[in-house]
């Protein structure tokens, strides 16, 4: 078993309901925590095959994100969440999206979810 963790992801798209978010695109700052089996095979050949490839979903949350549309913050955290446990071999994760100047007053919001099997 391996925790891999993807920092500090800087992507932008529709995040929020108000207006002026519906039409325009804003940052948001996304924190993974992976934990996947590793073959055995691949330690010992030092080869990927067969392992849990963080380049892989790291793309896929990228395009997801960056086309998508969300008005609430724990929809996005939720369902990049739901595309990480889609691979059998994770069984755990944790997802953190923070969307910096959310409120007027506060440096950041973030929203953390977390699963496992
Ligand atoms: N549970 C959630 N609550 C809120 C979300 C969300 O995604 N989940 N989103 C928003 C808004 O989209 C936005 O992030 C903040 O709202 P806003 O009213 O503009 O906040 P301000 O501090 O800027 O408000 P002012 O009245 O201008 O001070 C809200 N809640």
């Amino acid at each position: 078993m391996a925790k891999i963790r993807v920092k500090n992801l800087l992507l932008r798209t529709y995040i929020g309901f108000n207006p002026e978010e519906l039409i325009n695109k804003q940052d948001v700052i996304i924190n993974l925590e992976i934990e996947a089996i590793i073959p055995e095979e691949a330690l010992l050949a030092d080869e990927p095959d067969g392992i849990y490839n963080y380049k892989t979903i790291t793309k896929k949350i990228i395009a997801y994100v960056q086309e998508g549309h969300f008005k609430l913050l724990e929809v996005l955290t939720q369902n990049l969440l739901n595309m990480i446990m889609e691979d059998e071999r994770v069984v755990w994760a944790k997802v953190e999206v923070d969307k910096p100047h959310a409120l007027r007053f506060a440096e950041s919001v973030s929203f953390e979810m977390e699963a496992h099997r």
